[in-house]
């Protein structure tokens, strides 16, 4: 999903504050009096300040932003495990805030399940026992469980471990089972907080080809929180991008590279790796455009791609090709556009991006 849809958000956020301190509400009255972050510190930190978002169905939704900048806090809000100060939490219809303790508990155990950095196992018991404990605290019978946990566990590479103990296994692999915990809840959102930054480079990447992999056979809604631009580029079909409490730009990765909000936003991309985000249709030039001698050069070859190839997918074909390439939709083989060499090296070649004034704006 690359643009939001218009099916009904899993997630509403609208209008939020969290606020730590003596006088929390006090402090947001004084925000939306226009006062700043720093006026209002004598009464309180405003970790979140006036968020707004949707989360849909089957999207990977990240909040990307430095150290501090509010991502944990508003992951927080999302099943109250820290309330909003103000403003409207919604999740799958329910507002939080109207909800009673049990109501929020059985919310959280159906239908929310969390990832964290550093994911807590039992060291004494197994691999499947620690997979299958999310089910365990939803009641369900103890064969279910074990072969739903074994079943999770072979999709995030564990096969073989299952009877191991967490102790006998390396970080990543922990992390997996951490991983493969949520996954075997079933609950329709998942929340995952710097859910691999932890882990050494290549295991990481690992894990996010994964995630992506299992995320398109189960499409489930996730939010996942990052302070790492590539990874937030790779993984979600669209970000949030936070700074000292606010949302700046929301938008799918290829907006956020494309349209930076401001100079802020702007900094980040420079550093991005363009070849794992920008996909075929940001880049092609349409069906319509093609030149006759483009279109002699497909027949002859009709070397083509899918619509939602990365660009490091697309590099191969077109040296194959030795010229432009085919564009295809996802769902059908028909041509939609076409590569050119040209056009290719340049999406891949990092450009200074143009500022945009005014970030409220954009958001
Ligand atoms: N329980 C708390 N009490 C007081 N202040 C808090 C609390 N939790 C967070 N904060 C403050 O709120 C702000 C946002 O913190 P938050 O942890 O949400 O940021 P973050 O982007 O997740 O950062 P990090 O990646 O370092 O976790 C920070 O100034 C932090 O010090």
């Amino acid at each position: 999903m690359s643009e939001p849809n218009t099916a009904q958000p899993v997630i509403r956020a609208e209008n939020v504050y969290k606020v730590f301190g003596k006088r929390p509400e006090a402090v947001v009255e004084r925000m939306k009096a226009g006062e700043t972050r720093q006026d209002v510190e004598d009464e309180g930190t405003a970790a979140v300040i006036d968020a707004t978002f949707n989360v849909y169905p089957g999207e990977i939704f990240v909040v990307m932003g430095l150290s501090g900048s509010g991502k944990s806090t508003v992951i927080r809000t999302l099943n109250a495990l820290q309330p909003a100060t103000t403003g409207t939490v919604e999740v799958l219809g329910h507002d939080l805030s109207t909800l009673s303790a049990k109501e929020l508990r059985d919310l959280r155990s159906k239908h929310i399940s969390m990832v964290f950095q550093h994911f807590a196992l039992f060291p004494h018991w197994t691999v499947v026992e620690n997979a299958a404990y999310s089910l365990e605290t939803q009641g369900v019978d103890k064969k279910v469980r074990y072969d739903r946990a074994r079943e999770v566990l072979a999709a995030v590479g564990l096969k073989g471990w299952e009877d191991s103990y967490p102790s006998e296994l390396s970080g990543g692999m922990q992390q997996r089972v951490g991983l493969a915990r949520a996954l075997a809840a079933d609950t329709d959102i998942m929340l995952m907080d710097e859910a691999f930054s932890a882990l050494d480079p290549l295991i990481r990447r690992e894990m996010q080809d994964e995630l992506k992999e299992i995320q398109d056979q189960l499409g489930r809604t996730i939010v996942f929180i990052t302070h790492d631009l590539n990874e937030a580029m790779f993984l979600g079909d669209r970000i949030a991008v936070m700074k000292d409490g606010k949302i700046v730009q929301i938008g799918t990765p290829e907006q956020i590279l494309s349209e930076p909000a401001d100079e802020y936003v702007a900094s980040f991309t420079a550093d991005v790796d363009r070849a794992r985000v920008l996909t075929a249709d940001a880049i092609m030039i349409g069906e319509d455009s093609l030149t006759a001698s483009d279109r002699e050069a497909f027949e002859r070859k009709a070397l083509t791609v899918k619509s939602t190839a990365t660009l490091q997918d697309i590099v191969p074909v077109v040296i194959e090709a030795n010229g432009p390439i085919g564009v295809e939709s996802v769902d059908s083989n028909q041509r939609i556009g076409y590569i050119p060499l040209g056009v290719l090296l340049e999406a891949l070649t990092p450009q200074r991006s143009e500022v945009v004034p005014d970030a409220e704006e954009a958001n």
